[in-house]
């Protein structure tokens, strides 16, 4: 390789994905001077970074289809646009494998930690006093806004409005307080928010826009794109390197190494990838590494049976799993966002997105909330917190009334106990072997959900229900209870997957990488994103793996040069 490529030196950190996590880290982690190398299995999606996938009227810009909040939901219509390559291919749930991560292609809402997410979840060096720094630097990094159009003003809002005043109805039955949710962060008990998103100047934001910016500005630092870390080189307990195939124009293929004696290996290639590597190194339940050993493509790739290190990767795992509530209601704004692909420069939205990043298209869709927080403590003495996600529009196809809708999705996130786990098939597909729905044999999570979708729905009866000529409800439909609906509803992902490499205070039962995001029996190999998060937080989670990833820099960066 030639001199200047990252195959031909040694690295003092090698970091592998671009998500959430792993975007924060290697800024923090290059502030050092040490050089840090980035590498991403998938390719540039924003245009800072060369993503040139767009449609005709952003041609010439420097914007992707992936820097427009109003084409976010684009990922969800594969028949708009097709979304080759977005998704992790290896993956069975819904996993994005393009620079960014999730926050490539997510819906941007970015929610503040609560104290509880940590202290309820982390152990002692990650509890609420000793992130409270990482938090402060993660939100100047990241600001936030819940009127992304830079006119200042909110579009498509008749139902958000309509929503908000009812569920703040003070003569209503378990009506809401209404709240600017990051800027209080720990009241999350019947209190309701308008979105917040890291939207900036009308474009899609995030790390993407900030830290790696920042990153990308010193000479120590290095992106590598199209580049799949297929497991990390061991010595024993020390991590010489990674080996690299590549997946794409400039990825490379090859052994790239750390600095010997000091150099560090750390893992933020999200749940389902930070797991497929470590099994794959020979790292993980060792019935999950005895099936690859048997049966794998690659059996003669994993380490000697005597250099496994039996750990429970993959286990612990979480999502918040979502139900809907619907009801119809005449007159919703609706608005035609499939066209928006296929339209011109005429359109005057688009226009107006392109002249100022204003109008509907610097929003994402019709989700400007309300969002509504709800917290049920449990006969086993447990806090659970409900999160309802609001949104409203119009279905022309299916159109019962007007066809105008409100949409109500529960996502049962802190303090649920519900979990699940992961299995590497023989080949390599990363697969659900349990989904963490409703798993707890005492049946807690289901009753939280239950008592908090009963005063909800209370609350719909009391307001929109006597207030909207023609409203009733679609789901659950006419004639079907709400406990006999919800049981029978299969649960959708939140898509906030977490917890398959447990954290602990140090190594022991259960624990996969001890407080200083070692990966136990290793000294150099760390893991830093949602798979050390012990359970899903409050909200939409991304944020919290931000804060994560500060916190991580300052110990890492305290663990020294040698290991
Ligand atoms: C459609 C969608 C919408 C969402 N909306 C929101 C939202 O609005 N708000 C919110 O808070 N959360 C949201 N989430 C969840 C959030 O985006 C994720 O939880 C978060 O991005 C996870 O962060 P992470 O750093 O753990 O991993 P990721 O962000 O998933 O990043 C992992 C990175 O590692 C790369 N990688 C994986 N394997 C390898 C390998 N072998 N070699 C090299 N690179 C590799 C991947 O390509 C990826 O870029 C959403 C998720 C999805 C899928």
């Amino acid at each position: 390789s030639p001199p200047s490529s990252p195959l031909s030196q040694t690295w003092d950190f090698i970091i592998i994905g671009s998500g959430a996590s792993g975007i924060p880290l290697a800024d923090r982690l290059s502030e050092t001077g040490k050089s840090v190398l980035l590498l991403e299995r998938g390719w540039a999606s924003s245009g800072r970074w060369g993503g040139a996938w767009k449609p005709e009227w952003l041609r010439g810009t420097n914007l992707s289809r992936f820097d427009v909040p109003g084409l976010a939901q684009l990922v969800w219509w594969d028949e708009v646009v097709g979304n080759e390559g977005v998704w992790c291919a290896d993956v069975e749930a819904k996993a994005a494998c393009l620079l960014g991560g999730g926050t490539g292609v997510n819906a941007g809402q970015f929610y503040l930690p609560t104290w509880d997410d940590f202290d309820a979840n982390q152990p002692p060096g990650f509890r609420s006093r000793d992130v409270a720094s990482a938090l402060g630097k993660a939100s100047q990094r990241l600001p936030w806004t819940d009127t992304p159009s830079m006119d200042g003003k909110s579009y498509l809002t008749n139902g958000s409005y309509m929503w908000r005043e009812a569920l703040t109805n003070s003569s209503a039955p378990g009506h809401f307080r209404f709240i600017t949710a990051n800027d209080n962060l720990n009241d999350r008990n019947r209190t309701s928010s308008w979105t917040e998103f890291f939207f900036q100047n009308g474009e899609k934001g995030g790390p993407l826009a900030t830290y790696l910016v920042t990153a990308s500005q010193r000479k120590n630092f290095k992106l590598h794109m199209n580049t799949t870390v297929a497991r990390v080189l061991r010595d024993g307990d020390v991590a010489t390197g990674v080996e690299v195939e590549s997946t794409g124009p400039g990825g490379l293929t090859g052994t790239i190494n750390v600095t010997p004696g000091s150099g560090r290996v750390i893992l933020s290639a999200g749940v389902f990838g930070t797991f497929k590597i470590l099994l794959r190194s020979g790292i993980g339940p060792t019935e999950e590494i005895q099936r690859l050993a048997s049966h794998s493509i690659e059996a003669a790739k994993l380490p000697p049976r005597k250099k496994w290190i039996n750990l429970p990767v993959g286990h612990n795992l979480d999502d918040g799993p979502n139900h809907l509530l619907g009801v119809s209601v005449q007159g919703m704004d609706s608005y035609p966002w499939e066209t928006l692909w296929s339209s011109t420069r005429d359109n005057p939205d688009i226009k107006k997105y392109l002249g100022s990043r204003s109008g509907p298209l610097a929003q994402l869709q019709a989700s400007i909330g309300p969002v509504s927080w709800d917290t049920v403590l449990g006969q086993d003495g447990r806090k659970r917190v409900i999160q309802w996600d609001f949104s409203s529009g119009k279905n022309v196809q299916q159109a019962p009334g007007d066809g105008g809708y409100m949409i109500f999705t529960s996502n049962l996130n802190l303090g649920h106990t519900s979990r699940g786990r992961l299995t590497l098939t023989p080949n390599l597909t990363v697969s659900i072997a349990q989904p963490p729905y409703f798993t707890d044999a005492s049946g807690h999570d289901f009753s939280a959900l239950l008592t908090s979708a009963t005063s909800l729905l209370a609350l719909i009866n009391a307001t929109i229900l006597q207030t909207q000529p023609g409203s009733f409800f679609l789901a659950p439909p006419p004639g079907v209870g709400l406990e006999q609906y919800l049981r029978a509803a299969k649960p959708a992902s939140s898509n906030h997957w977490v917890g398959t490499a447990r954290m602990g205070e140090r190594c022991g039962e259960g624990v996969v990488v001890d407080a200083s995001t070692r990966v136990c029996g290793m000294r150099n190999l760390h893991v830093v994103d949602a798979s050390v998060v012990n359970g899903l937080p409050t909200a939409n989670p991304q944020a919290v793996f931000v804060v994560v990833a500060e916190r991580a820099a300052e110990v890492i960066r305290g663990l020294g040069g040698r290991y």
